[in-house]
């Protein structure tokens, strides 16, 4: 996972390093070897500005530092990196499980509506989901609001009956609000804690669709509007995120195949751009594998 800025952190260290040696760092030390490590993340995935934002933090930061004796240069200009990328990542993300818990406590269900464009996971991540809560002895209803997609209700019932889960289902090309509504209406009849709301994949074009989804969070009135993208899309997912969060307004976001990702730049593309967490990781295709998301240690892995 990650290689591709692993290797560019590493290369810039070992550059570094062989520049300087006790003694203060100068812009000749660091422009040039940061300047590459600029284009070496943009490659990566990390948005242009995202880039340049993390290489300007980190020049202010390191020209002009003494470097003491017996302190190593690498670690230095690693830590730096570090803090500059982790800034970027930290934003407010209290405990999902917890929020749920705290208004299930209330007699109320907690509505999380999953958003996202064809083929990102969210199905997926939804059963995903599901378990994590059924493994908290939190109840769940899902409602299968994708109306639009052939296959898409067979698809989201399969989860729901191997996890067994109840599932409110709707019509192809019938109201998928409804089908929501219908969810939180069968969760408020049997005090069930959580609706987890599968919607149409859609593109940010799809002027009909986007309104359709904007008809469900009005109907809904959902506590979390999570969206959902592919790692392995790159630049697309960060696009993705800028227009749903810009459209409909985001509260969280969910990045999938993280197992697959041989570059690593998406996670702090997406979060720094939209300024909202991610609050987990989906790397497999088994019910296990979603994984909460840790700023600290997603960068210490990028320096492994
Ligand atoms: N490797 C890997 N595959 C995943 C992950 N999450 C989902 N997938 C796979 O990605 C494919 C698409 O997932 P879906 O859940 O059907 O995607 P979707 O966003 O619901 O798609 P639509 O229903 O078309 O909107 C499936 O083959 C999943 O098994 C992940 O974290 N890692």
């Amino acid at each position: 996972m990650f290689e591709g800025l692993k290797k560019a952190f590493q290369k810039l260290s070992n550059t570094i390093k062989d520049k300087v040696e006790y003694k203060e760092l100068k812009e000749d030390d660091v422009e040039e070897v940061l300047e590459d490590l600029k284009l070496d993340m943009i490659e990566n995935d990390v948005a242009f500005d995202v880039a340049e934002n993390i290489i300007e933090n980190v020049k202010k930061e390191l020209i002009g530092y003494k470097v003491k004796r017996g302190e190593s240069v690498e670690d230095v200009i690693k830590d730096s990196l570090k803090n500059s990328i982790m800034k970027l990542m930290e934003y407010e993300n209290n405990d999902i499980i917890t929020k749920i818990k705290n208004k299930c406590s209330k007699n109320e269900p907690f509505v999380i509506v999953f958003l996202g464009i064809n083929g990102v996971g969210k199905t997926t991540t939804i059963a995903k989901f599901s378990n994590v809560l059924k493994k908290n002895n939190i109840s769940v209803v899902i409602a299968g609001a994708d109306t639009f997609r052939a296959g898409a209700q067979e698809q989201i019932d399969v989860h729901a009956k191997r996890l067994d889960i109840p599932i409110i289902k709707g019509q192809y090309g019938g109201d998928p609000a409804s089908v929501a509504y219908n969810a939180i209406l069968y969760a408020k009849s049997r005090g069930i804690c959580t609706v987890l709301i599968d919607t149409a994949g859609r593109m940010h074009s799809d002027v009909d669709l986007m309104e359709e989804l904007k008809k469900i969070i009005r109907v809904t009135k959902p506590d979390m509007k999570v969206l959902v993208v592919d790692a392995l899309t790159g630049n697309d997912a960060v696009e993705q995120a800028r227009l749903f969060n810009d459209n409909i307004g985001i509260d969280a976001i969910i990045i999938t195949k993280i197992d697959a990702d041989v570059k690593g730049g998406v996670a702090i593309s997406v979060s720094s751009i939209t300024k909202k967490p991610i609050i987990y990781l989906g790397y497999g295709q088994s019910y296990e594998d979603l994984k909460k998301f840790d700023p600290k240690e997603y960068v210490n892995n990028l320096f492994d």
